[in-house]
């Protein structure tokens, strides 16, 4: 028997045609590590997200975590997105809209963190007793990030689920969801717009454009955020 490593790294390298262009990467992440993916609009971050939870299917490569292969074209091996306990978090949330809150978490709940120690994490313990159609737009996105974390998912996928929401709540989140990820010692991969917030708390960044990783964009946009951090001190 294979010894499987207690915390698993997360690998790809894949190749797939899109309409405009062929997506081509590789790269690793390890656990607990956050990257963070950058890149101009229509480069292709949401579809390797997707690719990555096993909602489209890439024409080349392997995807694995630790022993787990997600995919494999050489041993035609295509494991369903529910078979690869990977936490999407998007903008658009998922609840039950007929549980209350706890009982959504409490469904949900499959060795991850307490549900309630989460809920107040996220500011939101006094609405645990509410259905989802009686809280605000951010308090239902902090209860459906809650419930994925509650999940005990293996790695996570953030494309940009903070976007919508105030500066305050942005921080607590992504704060909330790196602690998670880094004591349970799980990939994070986030696709975000954010440049200069991927700066402060990513451990990586990937750029991509095209399909494919471009560190000569990542250049270009540094020394554009340079420029302007200067203009703005004067
Ligand atoms: N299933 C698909 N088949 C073929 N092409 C696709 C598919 N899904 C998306 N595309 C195309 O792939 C390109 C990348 O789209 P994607 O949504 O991944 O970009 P993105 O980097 O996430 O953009 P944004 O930052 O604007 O959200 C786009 O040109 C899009 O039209």
């Amino acid at each position: 028997m294979t010894a499987q490593a207690a915390f698993p790294e997360f690998e790809m390298e894949i190749g797939t045609k899109l309409d405009r262009f062929t997506v081509e990467l590789s790269f690793s992440c390890r656990p607990g590590e956050v990257l963070a993916v950058v890149g101009p609009s229509g480069a292709g971050k949401t579809t390797l997200l997707r690719i990555i939870a096993g909602f489209m299917r890439p024409g080349e490569g392997f995807i694995r975590l630790g022993d787990t292969v997600f995919f494999d074209k050489q041993a035609h091996i295509h494991l369903p997105p529910q078979g690869r306990r990977v936490g999407l978090v998007t903008q658009e949330y998922t609840l039950f809209p007929h549980m209350t809150i706890r009982e959504n978490l409490a469904f949900a709940h499959n060795g991850g963190p307490d549900p309630m120690e989460l809920l107040e994490a996220s500011g939101i313990a006094h609405l645990a007793d509410r259905r989802p159609d009686k809280i605000s737009g951010g308090e239902r996105q902090r209860a459906a990030l809650c419930r994925i974390l509650a999940m005990s998912p293996n790695m996570l996928l953030l494309d940009e689920p903070f976007s919508a929401l105030d500066i305050e709540n942005r921080i607590i989140l992504q704060e909330m969801i790196i602690k998670v990820g880094r004591e349970r010692k799980i990939p994070i991969i986030h696709v975000t717009h954010d440049l200069s917030n991927a700066l402060r708390y990513a451990d990586r960044i990937l750029a991509i454009n095209e399909g494919r990783e471009d560190r000569a964009w990542l250049d270009r946009q540094l020394e554009y955020l340079e420029r302007n951090a200067v203009f703005a001190r004067r």
